[in-house]
């Protein structure tokens, strides 16, 4: 165990910069932090599925049945959550008749020092609990023009900037029980998975779309020479997270179901441009919660 203090049966939660004293990478030392976990908890059984609940999206973890919650300040290692609309809290308990655990609030490389693996940690603590299934949700600006305030859209596949640019949340030592060295991002966002939530939102008379998820670093939104650049390349919507957990998710062979709540149409002229706030985008998903909430209930209903 490499710089790991357990103090008094518990481990330390990050220091006050944010930054934390374990090392994500390290296979035991997550083990410990999911043992942390469980002896917190009154498991009523392996939760089958994980959901990470995206900016403003939390209603998502309060429409969880027979909820046990357990704070983020009581689970070592875990960073602070510093950006409104993220509670910090994970929750465990029934959604759509399946025992799930939802992370009601996520770590935004941004705020912790584009430390990719330590903002992953959620997903290898919720794959050691035991996930088959990952539901990720994000707010994101809409770049194609299709697309409207207030829309759902499955994510298809994602450009992953920071992970392009060197900042995976795989690089460094591997330990083979995460899952491979190398992985295939080939099929990140399950087929099947789509389709089914393709046909709930058919089903409930839910505006969605399929799309191409960009994660840029952040925190600054696009400009909009930035948007005309992702818009060129193939994005439909422009967000700030999800694919360091979704790349630490497949690489353990968790399956992944993603989709993002457009909470703001993004600017592509700088002489017809309007500013981007992060409370428009709390305001929108505000607005979307119930829609979100039986839109993922649905689909947890109908997962195998
Ligand atoms: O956690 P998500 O990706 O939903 O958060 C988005 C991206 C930024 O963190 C923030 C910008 O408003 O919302
Ligand atoms: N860009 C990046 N992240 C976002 C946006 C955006 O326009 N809206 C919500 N999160």
């Amino acid at each position: 165990m490499n710089g790991l203090h357990v103090q008094n049966g518990h481990l330390p939660n990050g220091n006050s910069h944010g930054l934390s004293m374990f090392d994500p990478r390290d296979y035991d030392e997550l083990l410990q932090i999911t043992d942390v976990v469980r002896n917190q908890v009154d498991l009523k059984e392996t939760p089958s599925i994980g959901i990470i609940c995206g900016s403003g999206l939390g209603d998502i973890g309060d429409c969880i049945k027979e909820p046990q919650v357990l704070s983020y300040k009581k689970i070592p290692g875990f960073p602070s959550t510093s950006v409104v609309g993220h509670k910090g809290n994970m929750i465990f308990g029934y959604l759509g008749g399946k025992y799930v655990v939802c992370m009601q609030g996520r770590f935004h490389p941004y705020e912790h020092g584009m430390d990719l693996a330590l903002c992953a940690t959620p997903v290898r603590v919720m794959h050691q609990l035991g996930i088959k299934t990952l539901i990720v949700s994000n707010a994101a600006g809409g770049v194609n023009p299709a697309f409207n305030y207030g829309d759902l859209m499955v994510i298809k596949d994602h450009i992953f900037m920071p992970g392009l640019c060197g900042f995976s949340p795989l690089v460094g030592i591997n330990d083979p029980r995460f899952g491979p060295r190398f992985v295939s991002i080939h099929d990140a966002y399950d087929i099947n998975l789509r389709r089914l939530a393709l046909t709930v939102a058919q089903e409930e008379n839910i505006r969605i779309q399929e799309g191409i998820y960009v994660m840029c670093g952040g925190p600054q939104y696009e400009s909009p020479a930035e948007v005309m650049y992702f818009k060129t390349v193939g994005a439909d919507a422009l967000g700030m997270s999800t694919c360091h957990e979704v790349t630490v998710a497949r690489q353990c062979g968790i399956r992944v179901f993603g989709f993002s709540l457009i909470t703001n149409i993004a600017n592509t002229d700088a002489d017809n441009s309007v500013e981007v706030t992060h409370e428009e985008v709390l305001v929108a998903a505000k607005e979307a919660g119930f829609r979100a909430c039986s839109f993922v209930t649905k689909i947890i209903e109908r997962i195998e």
